[in-house]
């Protein structure tokens, strides 16, 4: 095994004529909050359906533990530990707060349908234990004013959470978060910065993670990947990766050195 909790090896991803992600490779160690930037179209998210297995790459291999992940199904990625939210979010709209974390719990129910139908004392003591699991993540992201209240009409900035609160419900070892920042104005920015300090220091949870806001990603990220056009442009700490000229050219679409003071 690596030592890496997650290991990128030379993906690709062909989408007819267009390369969106071109020979990209890197590393996650655990516990680490290692965030992806780049320019809109960079590759970014393709990288996260990679990940995630909703995309299967062209050429290149992903590990999680070092094991090979490259085919997993798209339905065994929850129980192996990856978890996701999504830029736009997806919740059960019409079910509450409770009742969507408990559904991301339930990927670890352990009992059989005998089991449960006669509803044995193992079944009961694994929904006791699904049930404080739940809980705590409530608690921990200060969701319990929300908790019985339906999804559809909680204030977009909370709904933000919930969906945090249902990737942590799957009990994931790599959390991948699509832009946690987007939607949220500065405040709600702050609380999410927050979580993500404390989902990665309490719950030794290892985050991957895309974004825009560079202040979320200066103040969170351990270590930043910039890509442009589906390459790797830079790889490191976030104010080295922010200061490297070729990312500073790709977002502002001439070369650093015209507009970087020596
Ligand atoms: N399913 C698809 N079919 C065809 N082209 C796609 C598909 N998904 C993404 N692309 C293209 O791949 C390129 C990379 O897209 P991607 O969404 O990964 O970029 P991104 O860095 O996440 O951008 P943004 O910041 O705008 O979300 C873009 O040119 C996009 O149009």
């Amino acid at each position: 095994m690596s030592g890496h909790l997650f290991e990128a090896k030379g993906i690709s991803v062909q989408f007819g004529g267009l390369r969106a992600v071109d020979d990209v490779s890197f590393t996650v160690a655990k516990g680490e909050v290692f965030t992806i930037i780049g320019p809109n179209g960079a590759g970014k998210t393709t990288v996260f359906n990679i990940i995630s297995r909703i995309y299967d790459a062209t050429t290149g291999t992903i590990l999680l533990e070092g094991q090979d992940i490259t085919q997993v199904a798209p339905h065994r990625v929850a129980s192996l530990g990856i978890a996701r939210t999504f830029q736009n979010i997806e919740l059960f709209e019409h079910a509450t707060v409770l009742q969507n974390l408990l559904i991301g719990a339930h990927i670890h129910r352990t009992t059989n349908p005998l089991t449960e139908a006669l509803f044995l004392p193992s079944v009961r003591r694994a929904e006791v234990a699904l049930r404080e699991h739940v809980e705590r993540i409530i608690d921990l992201l200060d969701l319990a004013v929300h908790r019985d209240s339906m999804v559809a009409g909680l204030p977009y900035g909370a709904r933000k959470v919930v969906e945090l609160g249902r990737a942590l419900a799957t009990k994931p070892k790599l959390l991948l978060l699509d832009e946690p920042s987007s939607g949220l104005n500065v405040e709600e920015t702050e609380d999410m910065a927050f979580w993500i300090e404390d989902i990665t220091k309490d719950l030794g949870i290892t985050v991957i993670m895309v974004e825009h806001d560079m202040t979320l990603v200066s103040r969170v990220s351990d270590r930043v990947l910039a890509m442009n056009q589906g390459r790797v442009l830079a790889l490191g700490k976030p104010d080295e990766v922010q200061r490297h000229p070729a990312v500073i050219e790709a977002y502002i679409g001439r070369p650093a050195l015209e507009v970087v003071p020596t």
